[in-house]
């Protein structure tokens, strides 16, 4: 598992190394430490790229903090490896000093930005524009300088962060680096795994920082592995109810296709039984013989849990069987049309007295917050969980996209599937039946719907991966049936890996 901190508690760790270096007389001897480690995955990324380092052409953007340090001192490293190196400053007038004297020591260019720099295109770009300080988007000139050189197709190494992105919200304002390699410091910053997309391959370089804890406000991304360990396996005394019965109420006349995935996906989750409640029993059944259906929520056998939501309506019809499936007191996923009636009727989530999953993607989510803070998701995610958890409603919240957050009030989880071949029509609905299955299933080494959640996601974005690739080669565009069906795959990869 990896965790991720805010910048108060990474600079609260970093502070006594910094004291020990200045009370040594070395005040940049973690700012050595860190550029050597820059100049090292910079040096790994030519060789991917160009097949060497000697020779190569390197352009640093240095801000005026100590990220442009940072820049500077790796320059001088990997001028001593032979590149060409040339420090293109951004503010002249304050820029680290001895760290610039470091680079020109070292036979490095130095120019102020907008004036004669090198006109040949660099073979990789370090940006130390800005990193923990920054906030909101490039300025100018730094602005215009990366849009050039991304638009020349130049790979960026980013110094601790990409510089136009926030340490602890993650947000990617519009001007902003979008990095192949980030290299960053003793530990991982919020923003590395919120906004794990822009920041490329992440390498954290040993600076000597003690280990840090978990605090709330701590992101904390899967392990595949221990998702796969935690996955739900028949023992010999098992039978098809001591594994967990889910009861998915899904589809309408107008989206039987939902019922299919969904259920589907239940089924193919764990094993144990499948319940069905809706207008789709035919098609349900014509996919999958094995899913008991039912004629209504009060007709329903008994579940472990409950999945409320995808194709199902948001009429009164449907707000009614939302309130009786609460009303049972299992663990329930609400997602689509569920979530919209939720935002409508939001007394609904009274009748729940056993954890509810909510799994909104961003549309939804504003429905359900009145579109607040569109640019701090993971801080608009945790308001929201605690909002309802003030109400006594026990929710946990799955916010879907790229980066899938879950937040249960104490613990933010992230995944990143690293592809977007999931971004397709109903595969939502395969996310929620996996969920539903899960919960009823019981599994729970991480909290009581949290972990399930969290489980859930990462299968879904590994039977992406894997339905996706089944052509071998670069990968080709999939369906949400395509996913449903590389979900034995996946949780078998999960399994072993
Ligand atoms: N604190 C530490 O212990 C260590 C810090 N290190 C480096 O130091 C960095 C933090 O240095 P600083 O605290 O000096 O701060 P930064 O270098 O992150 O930023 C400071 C400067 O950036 C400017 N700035 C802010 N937002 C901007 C934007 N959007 N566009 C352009 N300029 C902007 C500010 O005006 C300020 O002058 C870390 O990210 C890391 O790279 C490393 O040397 C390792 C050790
Ligand atoms: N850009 C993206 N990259 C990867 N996965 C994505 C992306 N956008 C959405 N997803 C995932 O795809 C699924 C889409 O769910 P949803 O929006 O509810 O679709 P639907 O309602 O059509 O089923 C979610 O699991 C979500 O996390
Ligand atoms: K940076």
């Amino acid at each position: 598992m990896l965790r991720a901190h805010p910048v108060e508690a990474i600079r609260a760790a970093e502070r006594p190394l910094i004291e020990a270096a200045a009370a040594a007389g070395d005040p940049d001897a973690v700012m050595r430490r860190a550029a050597s480690g820059v100049a090292h995955h910079t040096a790994a990324l030519l060789r991917r790229r160009t097949g060497g380092v000697y020779g190569r052409s390197v352009m640093l953007l240095v801000g005026s903090g100590d990220n442009g340090g940072d820049a500077l001192y790796s320059g001088a490293v990997l001028r001593g490896r032979g590149c060409r190196v040339e420090a293109v400053l951004l503010d002249p007038e304050r820029v680290h000093g001895r760290a610039l004297q470091a680079l020109r020591g070292a036979g490095g260019r130095v120019a102020a930005a907008g004036t004669g720099t090198d006109s040949s295109t660099p073979d990789v770009v370090i940006d130390g524009v800005v990193g923990l300080a920054g906030s909101g988007p490039l300025r100018e000139p730094a602005a215009a300088t990366v849009a050039a050189l991304a638009g020349a197709g130049v790979p960026f190494v980013a110094v601790d962060l990409p510089s136009g992105v926030d340490a602890d919200t993650g947000t990617v304002h519009e001007a902003h680096v979008r990095a192949d390699v980030t290299v960053t410091f003793g530990a991982l910053r919020r923003a590395h795994l919120l906004a794990s997309p822009t920041c490329g391959r992440v390498e954290v370089v040993d600076i000597g920082l003690a280990d840090m804890g978990s605090e709330p406000l701590t992101v904390l991304r899967p392990d595949p592995a221990e998702v796969g360990r935690a996955w739900p396996v028949p023992g010999p005394d098992d039978d098809k109810y001591t594994q967990g019965v889910v009861a998915v109420r899904a589809g309408s006349a107008r989206f039987p296709g939902a019922a299919v995935l969904c259920a589907s996906a239940a089924v193919a989750a764990t094993s144990g039984m499948v319940r069905y409640v809706g207008s789709g029993s035919t098609d349900v059944l014509a996919g999958r013989p094995e899913v008991v259906c039912h004629p209504s929520v009060a007709e329903a056998g008994t579940a472990q849990a409950w999945v409320v939501g995808p194709g199902a309506g948001t009429g009164t019809e449907a707000v009614a069987d939302i309130d009786a499936i609460l009303a049972r007191g299992r663990p329930t996923v609400l997602d689509a049309d569920a979530l919209t009636c939720v935002a409508g009727h939001p007394v609904v989530l009274r009748s729940a007295s056993a954890p509810v999953l909510l799994t909104p993607h961003a549309g939804e989510f504003d429905r359900l917050t009145g579109g607040r803070d569109r640019t701090d998701r993971s801080g608009a995610l945790r308001r929201y969980v605690a909002d309802l958890r003030d109400r006594g409603i026990p929710a946990t919240v799955l916010l879907k996209g790229r980066v899938t957050l879950v937040d249960d009030g104490e613990t933010t989880w992230s995944i990143d599937p690293g592809s977007s071949w999931a971004a397709t029509a109903g595969s939502g609905d395969v996310l929620s039946g996996v969920a539903g299955a899960l919960l009823a299933n019981g599994l729970g080494c991480g909290g009581e719907v949290a972990w399930p959640a969290v489980a859930a996601a990462v299968a879904h974005g590994e039977a992406a991966r894997v339905a996706a690739g089944r052509t071998g080669g670069a990968g080709a565009p999939i369906g949400a049936g395509d996913l449903l069906r590389a979900l034995p795959s996946a949780i078998s990869a999960l399994r072993g890996a």
